[in-house]
């Protein structure tokens, strides 16, 4: 069995406390891996490591040095892409085309995208008067804030960490890493891409492990760490957040969703069937930006039902080396318990269950994993606990509406705001709407195309700060004015 092990300074290192835990797969719950926990020593160390590249030679580097090391990395990602995909499908049991066109070659382009951000972005300058008639210019200057601490969750999992680890070294900056317990394999691969492209040693550091009282909270608490950039949960983000005020350190949280999919009467219906087939189906739903609550202009509603339905009850359950299955597991059996509970409230609250609601009869050999049905709800008031809270499954439920107003007031009846997707012919219309709901990133016509170099992040509780282009240079690095009396 594999053993996966802290990565420090450069080495892998089993946990000087000596405690492993175990990483199940989630096609059939066999145990696949033994994981170092980290404790509040190996935290240290890697802190320690990352502190010390910082004040060595990483932070002597000249910027096209760096730059060319990331390209390096980005590369050697390229190269080993099928040892990538192999790590990603085992922690997450989801299909090898996703793996293959959307979250491995996304964390190779994490690194060369920001490499070229930082190189190319430049900072301010202002001219101003002075009394004595010489003076004075100011010009900013940008300097990696540190040692930055990142903490990602288990649905994508390369693709989230490398969207931080990216930026971060792009920066300067050093980084320690914690994924989540669930999907440890990338990160710990990554570090083999790093030694092997000759990053300095203590650039790159993972500490395995989970949340509280583990490694996750040994490092948001650590006074070493200059700032914390979070993907997950929102209650996770308060308790991060709590940590972080001790010392005044600096966060970026991208937070949970409960996103709105807005299908209007003139859309493309074909395409907005597959779009919110994709929206609410993929990567067995499992994706911040998914959608969970669908609404339909009515005069297309029943016949909207109808064709997702059809497309729902058409997916082709298998291991992810199974080429003709395109539809995986969830995470774990503890995720499964929780999207099952959801499925069971649906029903005691009313819902008409338009198709799933259960788990599939699945062959013996995966009979015990995390399987699920995608799911269909319709008939529910908006205050019914499936149409309020982020399930984060392959679910949504579907509601009609009658007009522009009472969409949008639909659309922002909720904590979060991460995303929407609008559906319509009438351009005028979608930039309306897109103007008015409340949400970091609204999809016209598509979802989930992503250009790095956009703004990224979420409203109210779906998160704080924005990433992305010169938006991650906003929190990777402090700016720091100089003020020359001329
Ligand atoms: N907004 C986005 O961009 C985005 C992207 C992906 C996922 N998400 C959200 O992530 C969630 C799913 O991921 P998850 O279940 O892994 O989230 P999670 O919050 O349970 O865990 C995320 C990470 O935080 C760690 N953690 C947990 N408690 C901690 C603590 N007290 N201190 C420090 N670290 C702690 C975990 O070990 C894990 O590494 C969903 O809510 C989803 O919407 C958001
Ligand atoms: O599950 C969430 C996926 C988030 C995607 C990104 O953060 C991204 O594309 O950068």
């Amino acid at each position: 069995m594999r053993l996966i092990e802290n990565f420090i300074g450069g080495e892998y290192t089993a946990g000087q406390g000596g405690k492993t835990f175990e990483k199940r797969s989630p096609v059939d719950n066999r145990v696949i891996a033994r994981i170092t926990e980290a404790g509040q020593a190996d935290v240290d160390a890697a802190v320690r490591a990352a502190r010390a590249a910082l004040e060595g030679e990483w932070g002597g580097l000249t910027l096209e040095q760096r730059v060319d090391l990331l390209y390096g990395v980005a590369d050697e990602i390229t190269r080993r892409f099928e040892d990538f995909v192999a790590a990603e499908m085992a922690d997450t049991g989801q299909p090898s085309h996703v793996m293959r066109h959307v979250f491995i070659p996304r964390g190779a382009a994490n690194f060369k995208v920001f490499a070229d951000v930082v190189k190319n972005v430049p900072t301010e300058a202002f001219q101003m008067a002075t009394p004595d008639g010489r003076g004075a210019l100011n010009y900013g200057i940008r300097v990696p804030k540190g040692v930055i601490g990142v903490i990602s969750p288990w649905n994508a999992p390369f693709l989230l960490m490398t969207w931080k680890v990216g930026p971060a070294l792009a920066c300067g900056n050093t980084v320690v890493v914690k994924p989540s317990e669930e999907s440890p394999h990338t990160a710990a691969l990554l570090g083999e891409v790093m030694n092997s492209v000759g990053i300095p040693k203590g650039v790159y550091n993972v500490v395995q492990g989970f949340g509280p009282d583990s490694a996750g909270e040994f490092l948001t608490r650590h006074p070493g760490v200059d700032a914390i950039t979070f993907t997950g949960e929102t209650r996770t983000g308060a308790a991060i957040m709590k940590a972080a005020s001790d010392g005044m350190r600096d966060v970026s949280f991208e937070l949970g969703g409960k996103n709105a999919g807005i299908v209007f009467a003139d859309a493309d219906f074909d395409a907005a069937v597959d779009g919110i087939f994709r929206s609410a189906f993929l990567n067995t739903g499992q994706v911040c930006l998914g959608t969970e609550r669908v609404y339909v202009e009515r005069p297309i509603f029943e016949r909207f039902v109808a064709a997702l339905k059809t497309r729902a009850e058409a997916v082709k359950y298998g291991r992810p080396e199974d080429h003709a299955a395109n539809y995986g597991p969830l995470i774990s059996q503890e995720h499964k318990q929780k999207v099952m509970s959801y499925y069971r409230k649906a029903v005691e609250e009313g819902a008409t269950v338009v198709t799933g609601g259960g788990e599939p009869a699945m062959p013996a050999e995966l009979a015990e994993g995390a399987w699920v049905q995608p799911t269909i709800w319709t008939g529910l008031p908006e205050t019914a606990s499936v149409v309020r809270e982020e399930i984060f499954g392959p679910c949504c439920h579907i509601r009609p509406f009658d007009s522009e107003d009472e969409v949008v007031k639909l659309a922002n009846a909720t904590d979060y705001g991460l995303s929407t997707t609008v559906w319509t012919t009438n351009l005028a219309r979608a930039h309306r709407v897109a103007a008015r709901v409340e949400v970091g990133i609204t999809w016209i016509n598509s979802w989930f195309l992503r250009d790095l170099r956009t703004a990224f992040g979420g409203s109210k509780q779906s998160g704080i700060g924005r990433e992305g282009g010169v938006h991650s240079l906003e929190f990777y690095t402090e700016t720091r004015n100089i003020c020359v009396k001329l």
